[in-house]
């Protein structure tokens, strides 16, 4: 079988330097009660599998919004876990909620910056999900602290693996390195093979480029004990779910302007958005098949998808936003773009001025609004013909999930 990559690889230039399956229905509902369920309640097969725990996982990163839903999926749909441990710089209290259950759940507080700490937590692991990085495209970070965390950390958990011997690397890349890039050059409905410019300035798109190509390089190193090391990277689209920071910014910015958002964009200009549980999916059944598929599966890059509608970045908001009450004004944008861009520029020139004193950093930049305002979707099947992967969730069951989470935001919130 001939190996894919070729086109939209990613591995274009940073014209800045660093500076600059076997699928299992979800168990639906019974949140993290699944795997006691399972237990009390064995499906055929589990007897066998749950003699077979015998898997060490480490998700880094596992605290953030990708992160906690992979560690979640991973607890339901992993019948191999004997141990996961989960690392990040800020451990969430949830995790204790975790620690009852059949699997041995380890929280680890740790630096991805620091190899001694990774090197750490990776040593007796057989696979690490690695998605802790550093999500800055508001100029709140220093773009070398960036560079630090997205590069380095993952320069820091590659040599961990070689060092300690784990063979498995899952990366969670983004659909960034690929684009948009710097010309606005449309990406419509491309895959893992379309021929596109992947050129960034910007230092997280750049981060995230450098990494991805760390981690697809290391494919086929040796680690500790002889046997080569197993590296791939995923790469989602926007990324929509409960937890979603952004999709929180958005709903109370509407509140504040009386129930109603400005259309800023034209709703011709699609944006790739995926749901959360389904980039989980992803990772899982990706670590769970490196080992089996090896030859096909190490040093490729995938781009995460399901069957969310290809919309506009505003109108796909609307999708919940709408049923939570908020209208989007305007079939047409209410700016013309040179205006948006002047503001853009303004709010720059603002958080420059201001950074002494408080850090300002709004939605809208000049980096922002070309990537809302540059068409990037993807369709692709290669995960599925290379490790059987099938959304999880529906459309539907991913919009009424993100539903349900933006009413318990506003409830909270009251
Ligand atoms: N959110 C998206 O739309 C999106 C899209 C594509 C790719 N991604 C990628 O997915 C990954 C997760 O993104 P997210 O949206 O969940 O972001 P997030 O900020 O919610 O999660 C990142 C996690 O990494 C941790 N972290 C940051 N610096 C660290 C360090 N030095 N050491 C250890 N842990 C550290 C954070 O504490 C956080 O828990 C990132 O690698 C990001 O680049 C995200
Ligand atoms: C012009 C304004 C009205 C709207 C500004 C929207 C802006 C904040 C949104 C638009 C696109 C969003 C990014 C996109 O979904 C994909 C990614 C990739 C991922 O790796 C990190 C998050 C990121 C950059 C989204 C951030 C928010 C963006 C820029």
């Amino acid at each position: 079988m001939g190996r894919e990559g070729g086109g939209a690889s990613g591995r274009g230039p940073c014209v800045a330097g660093p500076g600059a399956c076997r699928r299992q229905p979800p168990v639906a509902g019974l949140g993290g009660l699944g795997p006691w369920l399972q237990c009390l309640f064995p499906q055929p097969g589990m007897a066998d599998s749950a003699q077979a725990q015998k898997l060490v996982y480490l998700v880094t990163g596992g605290c953030g919004f990708l992160g906690e839903h992979v560690v979640r999926m991973l607890l339901q749909q992993e019948p191999q876990l004997r141990e996961l441990r989960i690392f990040d710089l800020h451990l969430g209290p949830w995790l204790e909620e975790l620690k009852t259950g059949p699997v041995q759940v380890t929280a680890i507080q740790g630096d991805v910056t620091q190899a001694h700490e990774v090197a750490a937590a990776v040593a007796g692991a057989h696979v690490v999900i690695h998605t802790a990085g550093l999500v800055d495209v508001f100029g709140k970070t220093s773009p070398e602290t960036i560079h630090e965390v997205n590069v380095q950390g993952t320069r820091n958990v590659i040599e961990a693996c070689v060092q300690t011997g784990t063979r498995f690397l899952v990366y969670t890349s983004s659909m960034e390195v690929v684009g948009p890039n710097i010309k606005g050059q449309p990406f419509y409905r491309g895959n893992e093979n379309t021929p596109y410019e992947a050129v960034h300035r910007h230092p997280y798109p750049c981060s995230k480029a450098l990494a991805e190509q760390l981690v697809l390089e290391a494919n086929g190193r040796k680690v500790l004990g002889g046997l080569p090391l197993v590296t791939c990277a995923l790469r989602p689209t926007g990324i929509y779910g409960e937890g979603h920071q952004i999709m929180r910014d958005f709903y109370h910015q509407g509140l504040r302007l009386g129930g109603r958002l400005f259309r800023a964009i034209p709703a011709s200009v699609e944006h790739g958005r995926v749901y959360v549980g389904n980039v989980a999916w992803m990772h899982v059944l990706v670590a769970r098949e490196l080992e089996h598929r090896a030859a096909l599966m190490g040093g490729q890059v995938y781009f995460c998808y399901d069957n969310s509608p290809y919309k506009s970045y505003e109108d796909f908001n609307m999708e919940f936003l709408g049923p939570c009450g908020l209208r989007l004004v305007g079939t047409r944008p209410l700016l013309p773009y040179w205006l948006l861009l002047f503001l853009a520029a303004l709010n720059v020139l603002l958080q420059w001025l201001l950074r002494p004193l408080l850090l300002y950093a709004p939605l809208l930049n000049p980096y922002t609004l070309a990537m809302a305002n540059t068409t990037f979707t993807v369709s692709t099947d290669k995960a599925r013909r290379h490790f059987g992967y099938e959304p999880l969730f529906s459309w539907e069951e991913s919009r009424t999930r993100t539903i349900r989470w933006v009413q318990a935001v506003e409830g909270s919130a009251q």
